[in-house]
């Protein structure tokens, strides 16, 4: 779908920024490129829609050299998302969401439906739509500006550190919504981030860029994680990795079920007495509650049951009842799962690899 041939980019000021990459991404695939600040992640993302042009070499598109396709024509069917949304200020947010579609010509009135479509498709409150920007927390702005770059549903989306300026409950909450985004919409997806951790959780391949432009690694992830081509891109792994490596672990976990809400608080009995568990009007897992000195612990991460090992400690580790929740599709609480089953299933998991 994308492909870089020989590329290289250096600036006016002789800065080499991406040196002779060549990397084929392919359809319906989620790329992360990752490695740390200055190695041409971000250059080598904005010669793909022609924000920066290439110095030499040749990047397709959809098989069609991006020098002979017009900058508007091309960036109509790329999406783009940047740090801190980049919203206007003076839109509200279903016009900035409409932004694209209006340039395409589509008429005001379809563009607002459509809009409205890609706002409840990244799951923000339809009630936020007439207000503006700043009106909004930086988590709602991000997901303002993923429906902006998919209202117009382009094949192609080019994120770049999206997710780097919020706090770490919305982002992992961000990053699981895009995960659940791509299942439905399977785009291309290119996503920069000098996270090692958001290029694992988030990216299908990963490509390793180094100092100098260079590209080090670009395999799936598991394969980055286990067989990592050199020195610089293992001691981008190294810290952690065994916890890193839970993300590629099924859970494979039963919940225990849970009691009926009574005034919207859940009794965790048999497996806690201490802590109860408050849910929101709809059900879904608020805080928990410590009973005897009614202190409240917001819930952070929760369980689904087809999740990985890793967000399932998280969730564990998280929780002072030592409990995780466990949420249906709608985020519902459907269940629980005890510390001691998840810190069962990776004790077996490192059995495995070893
Ligand atoms: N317009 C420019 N003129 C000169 N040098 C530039 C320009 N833009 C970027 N560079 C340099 O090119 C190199 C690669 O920058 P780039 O922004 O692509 O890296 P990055 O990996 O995305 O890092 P970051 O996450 O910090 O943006 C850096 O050394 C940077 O200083």
């Amino acid at each position: 779908m994308i492909t870089f041939e020989s590329v290289t980019k250096t600036y006016p000021d002789g800065t080499t920024a991406v040196n002779d990459l060549s990397l084929d991404i392919e359809e319906g695939s989620f790329t992360a490129f990752v490695g740390p600040s200055g190695c041409g992640k971000t250059t080598s993302m904005r010669m793909i829609n022609k924000m920066i042009d290439a110095s030499s070499g040749r990047i397709t598109v959809a098989g069609k050299d991006v020098a002979d396709v017009p900058s508007t024509q091309l960036r109509l069917g790329i999406g783009y998302v940047i740090q801190n949304a980049g919203l206007f200020p003076h839109r509200t947010v279903l016009d900035n969401v409409a932004t694209v579609l209006r340039l395409k010509g589509v008429p005001a009135k379809e563009a607002r439906a459509k809009a409205m479509d890609a706002i409840e498709r990244v799951r923000l409150r339809p009630e936020l739509v007439h207000r503006y920007p700043a009106d909004l927390s930086g988590g709602q702005q991000q997901r303002v500006g993923v429906a902006r770059a998919l209202a117009a549903d382009p094949p192609i989306l080019l994120m770049d550190e999206p997710f780097s300026a919020v706090d770490p409950v919305v982002r992992d909450e961000l990053q699981q919504e895009m995960i659940r985004l791509q299942r439905e919409l399977k785009k291309t997806i290119v996503f920069v981030t000098h996270d090692i951790d958001e290029a694992l959780i988030l990216g299908d391949k990963i490509a390793v860029f180094g100092p100098g432009g260079v590209l080090h690694q670009y395999a799936a992830a598991e394969e980055v994680m286990t067989r990592p081509a050199n020195t610089f891109v293992s001691s981008m792994i190294s810290k952690d990795r065994g916890y890193r490596a839970l993300t590629f672990r099924d859970a494979a976990l039963t919940a225990e079920p849970l009691a009926e809400p009574v005034a919207g608080i859940i009794s965790l009995d048999p497996h806690n007495s201490e802590w109860s568990l408050a849910v929101d009007d709809n059900g879904r897992p608020d805080a928990w509650l410590h009973r005897a000195s009614s202190l409240r612990v917001p819930v952070g991460a929760v369980v689904t049951l087809d999740d990985n090992l890793r967000r399932s400690l998280d969730a564990v580790l998280a929780s002072p009842a030592g409990l995780a929740v466990v949420v249906d599709e709608a985020g519902v609480a459907a269940g629980v799962v005890r510390g001691e089953t998840v810190f069962a299933r990776v004790a077996d998991s490192s059995g495995d690899r070893s």
